[in-house]
């Protein structure tokens, strides 16, 4: 018998858990459902007590309602976070003695109701689905629920939303669903309470997706104090935001946030090394500096980053190793034809460095490169990212959906980073697209033309994935028209031109591109598992301890050395493989280390990625398979 996902046995614990509190308070499969009723005065009072929450979600749920679930014969209820329904929309299709379960005023609590997706969404403030024979209560076992937490300014749970139905709904739509609606109406209690007053950052992990919900949302005083933050920015920042100063999560001054214009786009590194993209809102009031009104926002130095600098071209990139040379000129005879093209190779190659070089030396130059990271948008949401949603016309409303990441690449280039990351439905819809060459975004009944470069890159092998089942066959053949491998440093002839060039291309000024022979000779040898991510943060960290001399062994991080010694005691250089810098960690780590490590360093992926020695790509692709993202 194949073992269970992780991610299975984390629900069943979940529900297992969830029984087990019921057996406590008293119930049994059988007990009679006592939906225990507010009415009259208390429901009115509660209604007014949440009356902002009540209309939040009411003006952000019921377009999608209205769009995506319209016929699907389920019900959308909101409860507050004592558990009792405030209000729902659509088929009140739920009843029991001829009396609705769900009216506003029924308390739905674990304790009385059993396992149910809105008290034990409550009960453990996660996202859960329970489907219809994990209800506790027999009684209950026609529906399946799907429900997330809200979260309001302070971060305190507000209540909840859940999607109930008893006809089939594809479980990661619903799920999704109910994300993108609490996450929704948790920005537009932010937006609506803080905007005008404080500074606002939105940021992303690319500008194109800055508009999405899933963006992380900080808002801010002057003095770069956080006020508030979504539950997004919490968990893309690895971090509890309260009382933080914004100076503490980005590499940058508050001054060069706050004085820039309104509405300003900037490229942000997180103190962890993780590259984002910000726009600012300021507040109605906030006067601008005279004195360093203009200045440029610039992330510091050891966090530059080549794609951020300067656009490659092709030619740029080869220096004159055999394989870099073969993959630049087939890239270059192909780069405008209809032929899709697939990168492969070690994590930190180049891959993106080099998707990017082919987009600027392309003809669709000017238009759009649309950077679609797989691994890192979480699983539900990469078919709304990519294929967009609609929400219809809403008076008074100013979000009409979202375009989605594949509209946006019209006329560009479409780069799929990590594709055999991609959820198997969503390849499946993907597979249409590139059939069709139209979009149907969820919810709409019309669908749009798209024209656009597909460029994919992943660091597994496909074909493997291909027949390991989770990389669809006809999807393969559809990405994979022309397949280039990128070399791994190690292999590189023109290993020591690429230093230089990378010495150069990263030296704040003359002095720090001189390197002594010895120095030199090492990166040489070196084996270099992190490729060359790792070779720039190595120059990096040697530039800036080198002061005015010659980089020399004392300048260079620990690491350095250890790799070092590690691959001569093997009399190898290292180990081939996918992500080879497994060496100390991967190859015998499990993935339970890989989540105690993650856990113990508060969840943050960065730091988690950094002990490990291999890419944010990986932390993440193995705690999705292990049901934690
Ligand atoms: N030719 C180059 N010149 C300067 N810097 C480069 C070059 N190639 C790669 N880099 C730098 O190396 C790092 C890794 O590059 P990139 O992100 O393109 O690798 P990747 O193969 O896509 O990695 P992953 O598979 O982990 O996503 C980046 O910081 C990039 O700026």
């Amino acid at each position: 018998m194949p073992t269970k996902p992780v991610h299975h046995r984390t629900h069943e614990t979940m529900i297992v858990q969830s029984w087990q509190r019921c057996r406590e308070s008293g119930l049994n499969h059988n007990s009679t459902p006592n939906i225990d009723r507010l009415a009259g005065g208390s429901l009115s009072s509660l209604l007014d007590e949440h009356h902002s929450l009540l209309t939040t979600t009411h003006n952000e749920v019921l377009p999608y309602y209205e769009n995506l679930l319209l016929n699907s014969k389920s019900q959308v209820m909101l409860a507050d976070h004592q558990g009792y329904v405030l209000q729902n929309w659509g088929d009140q299709r739920f009843k029991r003695d001829n009396q609705e379960i769900f009216t506003p005023g029924s308390g739905w609590q674990e304790s009385t109701l059993g396992t149910n997706a809105i008290g034990t969404a409550l009960k453990t403030g996660n996202i859960v689905q329970i489907e219809r024979d994990e209800h506790f209560l027999i009684s209950n076992r026609f529906m399946t629920g799907s429900a997330a937490p809200i979260f309001g300014i302070d971060r305190e749970m507000l209540g909840v939303i859940d999607i109930s139905t008893d006809t089939y709904l594809p479980e990661s739509h619903t799920l999704g669903l109910v994300k993108i609606m609490s996450q929704a109406v948790e920005n537009q209690l932010i937006t609506s309470h803080f905007k005008g007053e404080y500074f606002i950052l939105r940021f992303n992990t690319s500008i194109e997706n800055i508009d999405s919900q899933w963006s992380g949302l900080i808002v801010f005083d002057e003095n770069g104090l956080v006020i508030s933050a979504n539950h997004r920015a919490e968990i893309m920042l690895g971090c509890d935001l309260k009382l933080v100063n914004i100076s503490q999560l980005f590499m940058i001054n508050v001054s060069q946030l706050v004085n820039q214009p309104e509405g300003f786009q900037v490229p942000l590194v997180t103190t962890q090394q993780f590259r984002v993209h910000g726009i600012v809102h300021k507040p109605v009031q906030a006067k601008p500096r005279a004195l360093d009104f203009r200045a440029e926002i610039k992330p510091e130095k050891s966090a530059r980053h080549v794609s951020d600098q300067h656009r490659f071209q092709l030619d740029e990139l080869n220096l004159g190793d055999p394989v870099m040379e073969k993959a630049v000129a087939q890239s270059k005879r192909i780069i405008d034809k209809n032929i899709p093209i697939l990168i492969s190779g070690e994590t930190g190659v180049g891959k993106e460095v080099f998707v990017k070089a082919m987009h600027y030396s392309s003809l669709r130059s000017k238009q759009n490169l649309i950077t679609v990271n797989c691994a890192a948008i979480p699983q539900e949401l990469v078919e709304s990212e990519l294929f967009g949603y609609e929400k219809g016309a809403f008076t008074g409303s100013s979000s009409k959906g979202y375009i989605g990441l594949i509209r946006k690449a019209d006329k560009g280039t479409l780069f799929l980073d990590e594709i055999g990351d991609m959820p198997l439905n969503v390849q499946a819809r993907l597979l249409r697209v590139l059939q069709e060459r139209r979009v149907n975004p969820l919810g709409s009944t019309e669908s749009y033309p798209v024209d656009f470069k597909l460029v994919s890159a992943t660091n597994c092998n496909l074909k493997e994935s291909v027949a390991a089942g989770t990389f669809r066959q006809d999807l393969y053949y559809r990405v994979s028209g022309l397949n280039i491998e990128l070399p791994a440093l190690r292999h590189r002839r023109d290993r020591q031109k690429l230093i230089q060039f990378l010495l150069k291309y990263y030296a704040e000024n003359k002095q720090h591109t001189e390197i002594t022979e010895r120095a030199m000779d090492s990166f040489n040898r070196h084996p270099w598992p992190g490729n060359i991510r790792q070779l720039v943060s190595v120059i990096q960290i040697a530039q800036a301890m080198s002061d005015n001399e010659p980089i020399d062994f004392e300048h260079l991080p620990d690491d350095f050395f250890t790799d070092m010694e590690a691959s001569e005691n093997h009399g190898e250089t290292l180990i081939v493989g996918q992500e080879n810098k497994p060496l100390t960690a991967a190859t015998d780590s499990n993935t339970n280390n890989i989540i105690a490590l993650y856990q113990s360093l508060n969840c943050n992926i960065s730091k988690t990625a950094a002990q490990l020695s291999v890419s944010r790509n990986t932390v993440y692709k193995r705690l999705r398979e292990s049901g934690f993202k």
